[in-house]
């Protein structure tokens, strides 16, 4: 036999690959003392590993790419919820996708939460040597991939202006505070928003679409949201007063946000936004595309290692 690819040598060899993505910034530096842990755990679950550290954006989906086309079996992502959106787009229309495994270092890790992913390290890496496996829906926007959430509107904008800094200080409350300051200076935008042949025409500050419980480490945002509902959890805030009366922060810790007054709630399978104006989005923390936008949902298409 002739073994031309990494794909056939390990089908040859019958050796199970695993790679694992590390962003030595993320947690306060502590992610080169974890890839010594990972490494182990793999290693006893019989991976052959190859650790691969990102230096700059993008490298995380360029790694993530070779993952894919070279045939592994696993990929580790270590870092914050960013590492995990970097990563997951590599895994875009690709035929072969390896498992995902998840040692969440950043400061709200949204995705580890929603799969109840422990946030101590030491206990999420213990999970790769879980035999259990969730399929989970990915989110499209536009040409990429999304874990978690897309938003779009002011509040969107105030969220990806959050510093790295202030995240590691303050850790979800840096969203929420960033979120209440743009309050005083903030205005809503013309949306158009059109979802499984109905449409939604008005001024908002804020469109939200969740793939998951978690958003912005409140996992009480949209409670009833599964990882694999195969469903896109939208939220179109209608009057800005409400957050000043500060019944809408308490909604969002209290899982009741949809059933506001001034809230509204529909779930869709495909939905686009938008605007008159060039309004900026956030996607799994990070900036997004300037509307529009196109959301789509692939559902069940990841396989997570979970505890
Ligand atoms: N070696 C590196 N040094 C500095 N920044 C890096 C490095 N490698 C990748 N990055 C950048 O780090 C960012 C991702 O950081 P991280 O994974 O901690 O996510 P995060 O969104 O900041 O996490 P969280 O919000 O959960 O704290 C990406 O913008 C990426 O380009």
């Amino acid at each position: 036999m002739i073994i031309r690819t990494y794909a056939e040598r390990n089908v040859y060899m019958n050796q199970k690959r695993a790679m694992i993505i590390v962003n030595p910034s993320s947690g306060k530096e502590e992610a080169p003392r974890r890839v010594v842990e990972v490494e182990r755990v793999l290693a006893e679950q019989g991976y052959e590993v190859l650790i691969q550290e990102t230096a700059q954006e993008l490298d995380a989906t360029r790694y993530c790419i070779s993952a894919c086309t070279e045939a592994f079996d696993l990929v580790v992502s270590i870092g914050g919820d960013g590492t995990l959106h970097e990563t997951i787009n590599g895994m875009m229309n690709q035929s072969h996708r390896p498992r995902l495994g998840l040692v969440p270092l950043g400061t709200v890790n949204d995705f580890a939460r929603a799969l109840s992913i422990p946030l101590r390290p030491e206990d999420a890496i213990q999970t790769l040597a879980s035999s259990k496996v969730q399929r989970v829906d990915m989110g499209t926007i536009n040409n990429q991939l999304f874990a978690n959430v897309a938003a779009a509107g002011a509040l969107a904008e105030s969220l990806s202006a959050v510093t790295s800094e202030e995240k590691s200080r303050l850790g979800s409350l840096a969203y929420l505070k960033e979120g209440l300051k743009e309050l005083v200076h903030s205005h809503a935008v013309p949306m158009t928003i059109h979802y499984d042949n109905q449409v939604w025409e008005g001024e908002s500050p804020l469109f939200l679409a969740a793939l998951t419980n978690s958003v912005g480490g409140f996992e009480r945002l949209a409670p009833e949201a599964s990882v694999d509902d195969g469903l896109l959890h939208c939220f179109v805030i209608k009057d800005l007063n409400l957050f000043k009366t500060m019944t809408a922060s308490l909604s969002l810790l209290f899982g009741s946000l949809k059933n506001h007054k001034d809230v509204h709630y529909f779930t869709a399978k495909s939905v686009t936004v938008s605007s008159t104006e060039p309004v900026r989005t956030n996607v799994d923390g990070e900036e997004g595309p300037i509307l529009p936008i196109t959301l789509s949902i692939l559902p069940r298409h990841l396989e997570v290692l979970v505890p």
